[in-house]
């Protein structure tokens, strides 16, 4: 496509040459030759000084906000009002739409997107439906195998997002589930992303390092429910009565008024099992997943599959043959014959946020008959220091021990994270904890503290696969280090 071409498609003005453009993208080092660089003013530098980067790596143009430097611009120059506005823009006319050829399923809220993505990917794919998912812990074209990008992103920019729309739809992609964080929705990585089904799970504090407010928090969220045309929407979260609404319908696990209600909730050692009340009809229901918060995901995806076609038999089929999400409330298995029954239940989750790690240990607790441990630590750098007190408090409150160890700790010492965690702990009365910075050992004492019956629930890393000190990365498999410590139990 002609510069020329793609400036009059989106109504902006063209430079004088006119050269042919075959991309996008808004980092200079991943510039190919034909791209449009855009020049993103960014929270730490100005895209324009890789302008000479960008040129030298083959870019056709660049587009920005403005040029700001005294030299002149080495490529024709496209002048936008908004860069990544521009540069979403640009990659969803490059790919030629692709949105437009699936029906496309958002995810957004605090906690619950991963797993209520995967789960309503796996139930448009059990109704049928050749369905793509873009998701934290990777991407899957189809029901292939899963892939990652180079950056670690819940949400990725938005040439990676058109880029992926594009070759789900041209090998046969019929639907994709696409998790949108509120970066996402605030940097417009999914802006032109033509939406069919919204769900909201939850909001509560994060990101507040990000957004500053909580209103801002919400205010971006809410994007997506106003973007899209049907929207599916938790009424046990108060958040969802500020909501704009337009068509929707809504999902309760705790007996509000609802259009999906799941009823007879029980929590079984290997799964949930309760019963929906639906547009769709009475059935009963059982999802092999750990986490009674589960249900309420369930409820979401099948609220959404439904939407686009999928039948109650679907339905209950789909949720019944769901393998769970990797690092998600996954239960570690050993590698040796001894039966999992005579050592510790050992569970890796994600959460890592006080309500989530309050969910998690809340459902953990309903089927633990002896003793709960937890191992939590928080993130350093500038990511939500307000929550390492909370987390402290709610691990020691909810598990009869708590380690508190890393996880991320960036360039913060993680001396004083371990301090306010145990602060957190101190001011609400509680000593049940010990501090043991290196996460490996952490986990190798809490493993050797428990015994049968008990469980030990791994939290905040899940499915990641390196863990940040201050001067290095580690590859890190939490699951590989929970059998570790397990092989050695007893
Ligand atoms: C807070 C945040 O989201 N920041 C994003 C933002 O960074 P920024 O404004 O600081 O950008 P910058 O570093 O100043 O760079 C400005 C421009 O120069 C370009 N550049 C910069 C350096 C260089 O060598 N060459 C180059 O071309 C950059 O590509 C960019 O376009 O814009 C960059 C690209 O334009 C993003 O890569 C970056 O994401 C960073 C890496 C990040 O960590 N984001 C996380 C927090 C994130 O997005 N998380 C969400 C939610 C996760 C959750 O819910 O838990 C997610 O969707 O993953
Ligand atoms: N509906 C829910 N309500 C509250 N907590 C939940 C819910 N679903 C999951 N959780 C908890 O939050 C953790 C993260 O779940 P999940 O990965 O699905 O959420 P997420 O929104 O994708 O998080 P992130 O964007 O940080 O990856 C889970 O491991 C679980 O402890």
């Amino acid at each position: 496509m002609r510069l020329a071409d793609l400036c009059a498609a989106l109504q902006l003005t063209a430079p004088a040459a006119n050269p042919e453009v075959s991309g996008v993208t808004h980092n200079a080092a991943w510039v190919s030759p034909g791209d449009v660089f855009v020049a993103i003013r960014g929270a730490k530098v100005d895209g324009h000084s890789f302008a000479q980067q960008a040129a030298q790596r083959g870019a056709a143009a660049i587009a920005g906000e403005g040029w700001p430097l005294a030299e002149a611009c080495p490529l024709p120059y496209v002048e936008v009002h908004s860069a990544r506005a521009a540069l979403a823009d640009f990659a969803t006319e490059l790919e030629g739409n692709p949105s437009r050829r699936l029906k496309v399923v958002g995810v957004t809220g605090t906690d619950g997107k991963t797993t209520t993505s995967w789960l309503t990917a796996h139930l448009l794919r059990s109704a049928g439906l050749d369905t793509g998912l873009l998701s934290t812990v990777g991407y899957q074209l189809g029901d292939g195998a899963l892939q990652h990008f180079p950056a670690h992103f819940t949400t990725p920019e938005a040439p990676q997002v058109q880029a992926t729309l594009r070759q789900l739809a041209d090998t046969g992609g019929q639907a994709v589930v696409l998790e949108a964080s509120s970066h996402a929705l605030a940097l417009e990585r999914v802006r032109a992303v033509e939406w069919d089904v919204a769900i909201w799970t939850h909001l509560s504090s994060e990101h507040l390092d990000f957004h500053g407010t909580l209103e801002q928090y919400f205010a971006e969220k809410r994007k997506l429910i106003e973007r899209s045309p049907f929207a599916v929407l938790n009424a046990d979260d108060p958040w969802t009565q500020r909501l704009k609404l337009g068509q929707h319908v809504t999902y309760s696990t705790e007996g509000n008024r609802a259009d999906w209600q799941a009823q007879h909730i029980e929590e079984q050692s290997g799964g949930l099992a309760f019963k929906v009340v639906s547009p769709a009809g009475t059935f009963d229901a059982f999802l092999p997943m750990i986490g009674r918060f589960n249900v309420s995901n369930a409820l979401a995806g099948m609220a959404a599959a439904h939407h686009l076609g999928a039948t109650a038999e679907q339905l209950a089929a789909g949720l019944a043959s769901f393998a769970g999400v990797p690092g998600r409330m996954e239960q570690v298995t050993r590698q040796t014959s001894m039966p999992s029954s005579l050592g510790p239940r050992v569970i890796v989750d994600f959460a890592h946020t006080p309500p989530s790690l309050e969910k998690a240990l809340g459902t953990l607790r309903a089927t633990t008959s002896g003793q709960l441990i937890v191992v939590i630590g928080s993130a350093g750098g500038p990511r939500d220091p307000s929550k390492r007190g909370p987390l402290g408090e709610v691990a020691t409150r909810l598990a009869d021990e708590a380690v508190f160890t890393e996880e991320d700790c960036r360039d913060t010492p993680l001396s004083d994270i371990l301090s306010a965690m145990a602060g957190g702990a101190q001011a609400a009365g509680r000593s049940n904890y010990c501090l043991v910075p290196d996460r490996r050992e952490a986990i190798g004492h809490a493993v050797r503290l428990a015994g049968p019956g008990d469980t030990v629930l791994l939290a905040g890393k899940g499915p990641e696969e390196t863990l940040e000190r201050l001067n290095e990365t580690v590859p890190w498999n939490e699951v590989e280090e929970a059998r570790a410590a397990l092989e050695l139990w007893g």
